[in-house]
């Protein structure tokens, strides 16, 4: 919808209604078409200003309308009907314009923003491009790097930054649609021809060639597979060479392609999955709408190792006033020292003051007494992080929130604990965590649904993607890993190679592959876990039997690599060779070759062929029946959980919309039929065998991944 009225006896006042962004649906174009031609037909307007209600001019086009079929009048024609028109149309820039909302303004011929608007051509993070005009209108605006890098990474610039880059022509603090009222009586009666984008050629740029060589390669390395990215650049070449008909036509042929691709879907579910997560919802009926979260003022870290640093920072970046808590006075100073780096880095980065006032130091855990909530996160040990739960539960002021940043312990173990268990739930962070995105929330049985709330809000503040999951071995990102990473060391003994295995997981999309990412992380992280687990044992044995651990298959190549001291990068030797210890280039390592050649011979293990597919089918529908397992198990509250968790904290990609989405891509049918394929052949590995959920809904029909939800509560009331 779009309202209407005159304003200033001689100006058009077009307001957008469509909340809570002002989207781009059919009805609100079909406002913008009609009360524009009201406008230009009233021979008392002199000039039309357009705006946003609420605040916000417009957030782009209505993304919930792209999967159906799309009525109402389109974008493109709409655009040009107001660049030309013969009175100068202005946009009154408030909060967002992003997307389709940016390429209205940049059709309007004057564009006024507040100095809080954030202006952008986010399409690319949808798989799309801007296909309204914009990425032909923005290159010869500002020029084609600008608008290529712009339109490549879709990020969203301030409106001083807009200003100087020549996107809009005026920034003001007071309101807006005042200014721009204002603005509009001025230029009443001028000509409009100069401020008619579609009408300039580009600014001229020497060696185009070399230039759009350079942004091809850079983003097709970025891209991971992408297809938008390169569709961007593509579009920017065609609006720097040629005609703007032409451009458009090429705009167009460009977004065809993109609009109906399976990168696009995922990339639109992904943006709709992180925010129905933070509409979490537990077991026991509690739920994000009716948990009020506790006020959080002040908060404390205990332990200030790798995670304690980080999550000390990204708890003081928030504004929050914390105690940082090292018992031990050498780490405490060094810890000190690394926490003002990272905040002081932070803010000049971000062009901010550093919160270094906000981090008070101690070496007493008495000094958390009046603090609101607390994060633990000493050393990974059960009976350690008991103690200091106990700890805590002593000294705190009643109703202090006592989180953990356990990687794997019992959440509800460290509850019982204490005499407050509803007090208790996990906060798992992602190292470093001051910058990945991810936090799994866990709660447990007795967790209250205000810790629950006030965790995830808490999460919100410091940006994260924040889940809530129930309790479990490795909760949701690790639960799933774990066959994912034994698929792949069952891999090598078959006959692949770490260089084999990684290729196949790179080409998918994935950052890193397993076993790169396992030399960053440390070999002696599983080790450790492994050996807690009494999997374990000394590498002399031979054999299939000397394979088989607790009933199953046991790959022990991760522990062999471990007792020769190849713990990865840290030591400079891993699943591939680094030049030193810390150093971050993998290089094969002919020794690691030999030595899988000498453990296959010692086990009769004969090298096979694995191709890429075989990788990807093992290693990722392995991953995928495991998040069917945490699905019927209730840990994760639907399958948007689990992809938000994959996709921004673990590198799953994002264009493959994450493991659950994926897994519905491909047809749960075909993912049912490898996994059984795969079991045949390996009876002994019980997580090829196929999740019950996943054969209940094949057996129901496959519903479409949006309706897994409503399948499961049914499947389960069939139980
Ligand atoms: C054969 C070819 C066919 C061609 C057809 C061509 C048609 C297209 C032509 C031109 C291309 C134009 C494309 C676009 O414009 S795509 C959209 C680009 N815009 C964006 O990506 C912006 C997305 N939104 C945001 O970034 C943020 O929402 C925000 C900054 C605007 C506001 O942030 P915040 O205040 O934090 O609110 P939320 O993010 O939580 O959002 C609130 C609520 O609103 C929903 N929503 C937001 N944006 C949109 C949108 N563009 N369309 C639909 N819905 C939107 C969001 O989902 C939230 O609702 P909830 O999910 O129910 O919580």
């Amino acid at each position: 919808m779009a309202e209407y009225n005159r304003v200033s006896e001689c100006v058009g006042l077009i307001t957008l209604r469509n909340p809570p962004v002002n989207a781009l649906s059919a009805a609100v174009r079909q406002g913008i078409v009609d009360t524009v031609q009201r406008a230009l037909s009233d021979p008392n307007v002199k000039s039309v200003v357009i705006c946003g209600q609420n605040g916000i001019f417009c957030g782009g086009a209505d993304i919930k309308e792209f999967g159906s079929n799309m009525t109402g009048p389109p974008l493109i024609p709409m655009i040009h009907a107001i660049e030309s028109a013969n009175k100068p149309v202005v946009a009154a820039i408030e909060g967002s314009a992003l997307g389709g909302g940016l390429e209205l303004a940049l059709g309007c011929h004057y564009r006024i923003a507040h100095s809080k608007a954030r202006l952008g051509l986010p399409e690319v993070s949808l798989g799309l491009l801007p296909a309204a005009g914009g990425s032909q209108r923005l290159p010869r605006l500002i020029g084609v790097p600008a608008a290529l890098n712009l339109i490549t990474t879709g990020r969203h610039v301030t409106a001083a930054e807009a200003l100087q880059l020549g996107i809009v022509d005026q920034v003001t603090d007071h309101n807006t649609v005042d200014a721009a009222v204002k603005f509009a009586l001025s230029v009443a009666g001028r000509s409009l021809d100069p401020r008619r984008i579609s009408t300039h050629p580009c600014p001229q740029q020497p060696d185009l060639d070399a230039l759009f060589e350079e942004v091809m390669q850079k983003v097709r390395q970025s891209a991971r597979g992408a297809i938008a990215p390169i569709a961007c650049v593509q579009a920017v070449r065609a609006a720097a060479t040629l005609p703007y008909a032409q451009g458009m036509e090429r705009e167009r042929e460009l977004m065809a392609t993109l609009f109906t691709s399976g990168q696009a879907r995922a990339l639109q579910y992904c943006f709709f999955a992180e925010r129905a997560v933070g509409r979490w919802r537990m077991p026991s009926g509690a739920r994000w709408d009716t948990s009020k979260p506790r006020p959080v003022h002040k908060a404390a870290v205990i332990g200030l190792g790798t995670m304690g640093r980080g999550i000390t920072v990204a708890l003081a970046q928030t504004g929050l006033s914390v105690i940082a808590v090292e018992t031990q006075e050498k780490q405490l100073m060094e810890a000190k020292q690394a926490i003002s780096g990272m905040l002081e880095r932070g803010a000049k980065r971000r062009g901010v003051a550093p919160a270094l006032d906000g981090v008070i130091y101690s070496q007493n855990i008495q000094a958390v007494a009046d603090v609101d909530l607390v994060i633990e996160a000493v050393f990974e040990d059960i009976a350690l992080k008991t103690k200091v739960f106990q700890q805590l539960s002593a000294v705190c002021k009643p109703g202090t929130l006592l989180c953990t940043n356990t990687s794997a312990l019992d959440v509800d173990q460290l509850a019982s604990e204490t005499p407050n268990p509803e007090l208790v739930v996990g906060m798992h962070f992602f190292a470093p965590a001051h910058v990945m995105k991810l936090l799994e929330v866990v709660y447990g049985p007795r967790s209250s649904p205000q810790a629950v709330a006030t965790a995830m809000q808490l999460g919100k503040k410091m940006g994260k993607a924040s889940v809530a999951v129930g309790n479990c071995r490795g909760f949701v990102g690790n639960r799933m890993l774990k066959p994912y990473i034994e698929e792949a060391f069952f891999l090598l003994e078959e006959g692949a190679t770490p260089e084999l295995v990684d290729q196949a997981l790179e080409e998918f999309g994935f950052p890193m592959g397993v076993f790169r990412m396992s030399d960053l992380s440390g070999l002696d992280v599983g080790w450790r876990v492994r050996k807690g687990d009494g999997l374990v044992e000394p590498g002399t044995a031979s054999g299939r039997s000397a394979r088989i651990r607790q009933g199953r298959r046991y790959s022990p190549l991760g522990d062999l690599l471990c007792e020769e001291g190849r713990f990865g990068q840290k030591t400079g030797r891993g699943w591939y060779q680094y030049d030193k210890p810390g150093s971050r280039v993998a290089r094969s390592d002919p020794w690691l070759h030999s030595f899988l050649g000498a453990y296959r011979a010692q086990h009769g293990l004969v090298a096979r062929r694995i191709d890429h597919q075989e990788v990807l089918e093992r290693c990722l529908y392995a991953l995928i029946n495991e998040g069917f397992h945490i699905l019927d198990d209730g840990i994760a509250a639907g399958p948007e959980d689990i992809d938000v968790i994959y996709v921004s904290g673990y590198g799953w990609p994002r264009h493959r919309g994450g493991p659950m989405f994926y897994a519905n891509m491909v047809g749960l049918a075909k993912v049912l039929e490898r996994l059984e394929h795969y079991q045949q052949l390996h009876p002994e590995v019980p997580h090829l065998q196929p999740s019950s959920l996943l054969r209940r809904l094949v057996a129901s029909g496959s519903p479409p991944i949006h309706k897994w939800g409503e399948a499961i509560k049914k499947l389960h009331s069939q139980l």
